[in-house]
């Protein structure tokens, strides 16, 4: 089977740095696959080259066997590419249904006309959106209590979930998550988890997530890619990249990893 994404010996250059250097994977259809690495390895700027946000300096970008290199954002959102943000980036003064409904506008077909005139079919497409939001705000496990609540004043962790919510309400076939559970509570840990197992398993999606909690990312994830100041230094089974001396080397050389106890496999702390 053709892989959903593909990166063939993507760089990108901010003027002297190299954040990405000449990184290639691949991401199966259907997997679930944690990128990680120290701070500063260059994973949100690898993030932001699937998404359109920065344009490649060098190799390509396909996904679904398209070439999505300096793709805008809105296009490749389009094209089935959903995301989060490591740092929450939610529409803080609107309610939590208004924030899926903006993630589903992309998927909206009345023009201008229809929106001044109010036609039966706006109307009609309106009242199937503001359903359909609704029951992403259940999928995501925030009742309809949380529909009409500020997203600003929703606790941490169901911000986090309405994240989420707003990434599904564009119809990704690939849903990229920036550091899903960080800031959350070990219970809230749990839930996002379970969560992301769930649109795997039941809405047909690939996900690929930068996540610094080692437990998280190492339990979930089928395939581990890790980077090292731009470079991808392992890929392959979680536990072939958590025994992997390159690894252990560069998450100790950042002081990022504890030995594990009674001389097992190294247990990386949180970043
Ligand atoms: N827009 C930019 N302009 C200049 N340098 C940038 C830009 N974005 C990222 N960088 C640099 O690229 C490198 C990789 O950063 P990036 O944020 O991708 O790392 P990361 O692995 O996501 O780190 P973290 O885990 O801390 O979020 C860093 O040295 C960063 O300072």
């Amino acid at each position: 089977m053709a892989p959903l994404l593909q990166a063939r010996g993507i760089t990108k250059r901010f003027g002297g740095l190299t954040a990405v250097s000449d990184v290639s994977f691949e991401i199966e259809k259907g997997s679930i696959v944690g990128l990680i690495g120290p701070n500063g390895a260059g994973k949100t700027t690898f993030f932001n080259m699937i998404t359109g946000l920065y344009t490649p300096s060098d190799g390509d970008m396909i996904f679904n066997g398209q070439r999505i290199n300096g793709t805008k954002p809105s296009e490749v959102t389009k094209l089935g590419i959903g995301r989060t943000f490591q740092n929450i980036r939610l529409f803080a003064h609107m309610t939590a249904l208004e924030n899926v409904l903006v993630g589903q506008h992309c998927r909206m077909h009345t023009g201008l006309l229809g929106t001044l005139f109010r036609t039966p079919s706006m109307r009609a497409e309106e009242k199937a959106a503001r359903q359909k939001a609704f029951a992403l705000l259940e999928y995501v496990g925030l009742g309809r209590n949380s529909a009409d609540e500020m997203a600003k004043n929703l606790p941490y962790g169901d911000q986090r979930r309405l994240e989420v919510a707003r990434a599904l309400a564009t119809d990704p076939k690939l849903l990229l998550l920036d550091e899903p559970t960080a800031g959350m509570n070990p219970k809230e840990t749990d839930a996002l988890t379970e969560l992301i197992y769930r649109v795997r398993d039941e809405r047909d999606l690939t996900v690929l997530l930068i996540e610094h909690d080692m437990k998280v990312v190492m339990g979930i994830s089928e395939r581990v890619t890790v980077l090292d100041r731009g470079i991808k230094i392992s890929e392959g089974l979680p536990r072939e990249v958590q025994t992997d001396p390159k690894v252990v080397e560069a998450y100790l050389g950042t002081g990022h990893a504890a030995k594990g106890k009674g001389g097992g496999a190294p247990v990386f702390d949180k970043a």
